[in-house]
């Protein structure tokens, strides 16, 4: 059996359900432990008094001292088996807690590729996935021990709770009257917590990345050279301050809850125990009796006022655990989003905007509204405009990626809406601003642009090809291990690249796809004008006769385009080559000539 993760309802029950769905050997295990170990303390209760019993008996000489040993070995083996089944105990927990982490976090991370990607973008959805999937063994083991040890409370308190009824039943119903009350506090205590921690999450996402900055590899040369260091220490400070409080308040009120509490069953249970003394003497109670009583109630109290009210306090934070637990499972996914692109080769014929507006899911503003435009097989497409204008949001939308937007948006004059994610992985490649620069050897860093021929000799060839055109064959080929070399910084023969090399590389795999259209999304933003241009350039010239869309807000870079579209206020603005675009003396003119100087 393996656990696989549900658009369903999650609740108490699969606080044992999905541990037993991973591991049901080691559940049934924890158990039948478990249980023995409610048991053995009722039965522990029994021994007690009767060893005691016997013992006065041998001490006014009506039993010989050997009578008394029987007991004494039980109660021996008893305590010896308690701590024994409770090593057995944490090693079925460990087995439990692997087979979680292996199979769960499978099927988060899974989960978290198929989810549509309004959600992908949404900082919230982080913080939900960090909350239910960080420690997911340890919330997962911990979810089936507590409830485990409730039950095993249940059992003691019960057991026990017969034994005083049987000898003498009002101090019985007294001890559960008493302890009622408990359970609504603890309760609460728990919901309490859950809900700092919810709270303390948004403090706790910040200066986690604040620290991150503060020590982590990327942000090294910056924090010298602008000395932000204590700055940011002080930022980090607040917010983990902020945190910090949060959590410290409800622990306070919860403690107070629960110690307040068990502080007025302490006092009423030592007035049970005073009570207990008058049936003693009357003889209705033997001694070893009233001994073993004294001490299962104390023990009882205990066990009800502290124990099982952390229980059930733990149980409710679990519950509000498992309630985020659901809302993450049933995300909305985008089917077949994690399939591979198709390996049938996609024919490009026509892209079509028509009245396409488009807002971002959970905002009001438009921005794209009412845009027309038509793309054509085998063109070379700018998209230009100024920082926000849109650009981007185009590209993400013609990739299939947003699916809310009004109007049609039309692929060989078929909805975008009626394409498969394979269909649409097929037909569209590119490279965006925040490319990623993978920590692989540099061979694979660039055939994974073509997933369905990893390992095929064409593909070997098709990638010497393009890394010649793209001026990046030379320096590749001089690493240590040539091609094979890991690049980045994880191994120590790894060899990092310049800014430059690893846009050449993150083109490289672009090109390296079969889809018919590609997209640069400005991946050379870091570059200066004049390179970021040549690099256009050089793309341009190996995906002559392809269709490619280039976007920039620099338009040196874009003017090779066979036709340009500016984009302002959500719609097409001008649209045309660049040299008609100069002749019209309108908003790309006056962006051009501001950016002259730029080129000069
Ligand atoms: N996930 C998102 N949720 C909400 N708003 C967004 C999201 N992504 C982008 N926007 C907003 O949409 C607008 C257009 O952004 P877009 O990235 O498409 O612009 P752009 O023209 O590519 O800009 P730049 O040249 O700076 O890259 C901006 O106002 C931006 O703040």
């Amino acid at each position: 059996m393996k656990f696989k993760l549900k658009a369903q309802v999650y609740n108490w029950k699969h606080f044992i359900i999905i541990p037993y769905q991973c591991d049901p050997i080691g559940t049934i295990a924890l158990g039948i432990q478990k249980l023995c170990t409610a048991l053995t303390n009722v039965f522990q209760v029994l021994v007690i008094a009767k060893f005691i019993d016997s013992a006065i008996l041998v001490a006014q000489g009506e039993l010989t001292s050997t009578e008394v040993l029987p007991w004494l070995a039980l109660l021996m083996a008893l305590v010896g088996w308690k701590r024994v089944s409770f090593n057995i105990g944490k090693y079925f927990v460990k087995k439990i807690q692997i087979r979680v982490e292996e199979q769960l976090s499978k099927e988060f991370t899974d989960k978290r590729a198929r989810m549509v990607y309004s959600q992908v973008e949404n900082p919230e959805t982080w913080d939900l996935v960090n909350r239910v999937c960080k420690n997911i063994e340890i919330h997962v083991s911990e979810m089936l021990q507590r409830t485990f040890n409730f039950m095993l409370y249940l059992i003691r308190i019960t057991g026990v709770l017969l034994i005083i009824f049987t000898q003498i039943w009002w101090v019985g119903i007294l001890i559960t009257l008493l302890t009622i009350p408990l359970i609504p506090i603890s309760l609460k205590g728990g919901k309490t917590a859950y809900t700092a921690t919810k709270s303390a999450a948004q403090y706790d996402r910040r200066y986690q990345y604040i620290s991150e900055v503060l020590s982590g590899r990327e942000a090294a040369d910056e924090r010298t050279l602008f000395a932000f260091t204590n700055h940011l220490n002080q930022y980090w400070h607040e917010q983990f301050e902020q945190s910090r409080i949060i959590n410290l308040k409800a622990e306070i009120r919860r403690s107070l809850n629960m110690y307040g509490g068990s502080a007025i069953t302490n006092i009423l249970s030592s007035v049970i125990i005073l009570a207990l003394i008058f049936p003693t003497v009357s003889g209705e109670l033997s001694q070893g009796m009233f001994i073993a009583i004294a001490t299962a109630v104390y023990d009882l109290i205990k066990l009800m006022g502290e124990e099982m009210t952390r229980v059930v306090s733990q149980l409710s934070k679990y519950n509000e655990y498992i309630k985020e637990f659901t809302i993450l499972a049933n995300i909305e996914e985008v089917e077949g989003v994690t399939d591979l692109p198709t390996t049938e080769q996609q024919v490009f014929k026509t892209l079509e905007f028509k009245n396409v507006s488009f807002k971002y899911p959970g905002t009001d503003t438009y921005i794209l509204k009412d845009m027309n435009m038509v793309l054509e097989n085998g063109i070379h497409y700018a998209f230009v405009g100024a920082n926000g204008a849109g650009k981007t949001t185009v590209t993400k939308l013609i990739t299939g990626l947003y699916t809310n937007f009004e109007g049609e948006i039309l692929i060989n004059e078929k909805s975008i809406k009626a394409y498969k994610q394979k269909e649409l992985k097929a037909m569209f490649s590119g490279i965006y601003q925040d490319f990623a620069k993978y920590h692989i050897s540099a061979e694979e860093n660039i055939l994974i642009g073509n997933i369905n021929s990893l390992n095929n000799n064409d593909s070997k060839e098709k990638m010497i090809h393009i890394t010649k055109d793209l001026d990046i064959y030379e320096a590749l080929s001089s690493l240590p291990k040539g091609f094979q070399t890991p690049l980045g910084k994880l191994d120590e023969e790894s060899v990092d690249l310049s800014g430059g090399q690893w846009q050449r590389i993150a083109m490289s795999r672009a090109l390296m796809s079969p889809a018919p259209v590609k997209i640069l999304d400005e991946p050379t933003a870091a570059l200066d004008p004049i390179s970021e241009s040549k690099l256009y350039e050089e793309f341009e010239k190996i995906s002559k006769g392809k269709t490619s869309i280039f976007i920039s807000h620099r338009l040196g870079s874009t003017k090779i385009a066979d036709k340009i579209f500016v984009l302002e206020k959500g719609r097409i603005a001008e649209e045309g080559s660049h040299k008609k675009l100069i002749d019209q003396k309108g908003i790309y003119y006056t962006m051009f000539e501001s950016q002259r100087s730029w080129y000069q």
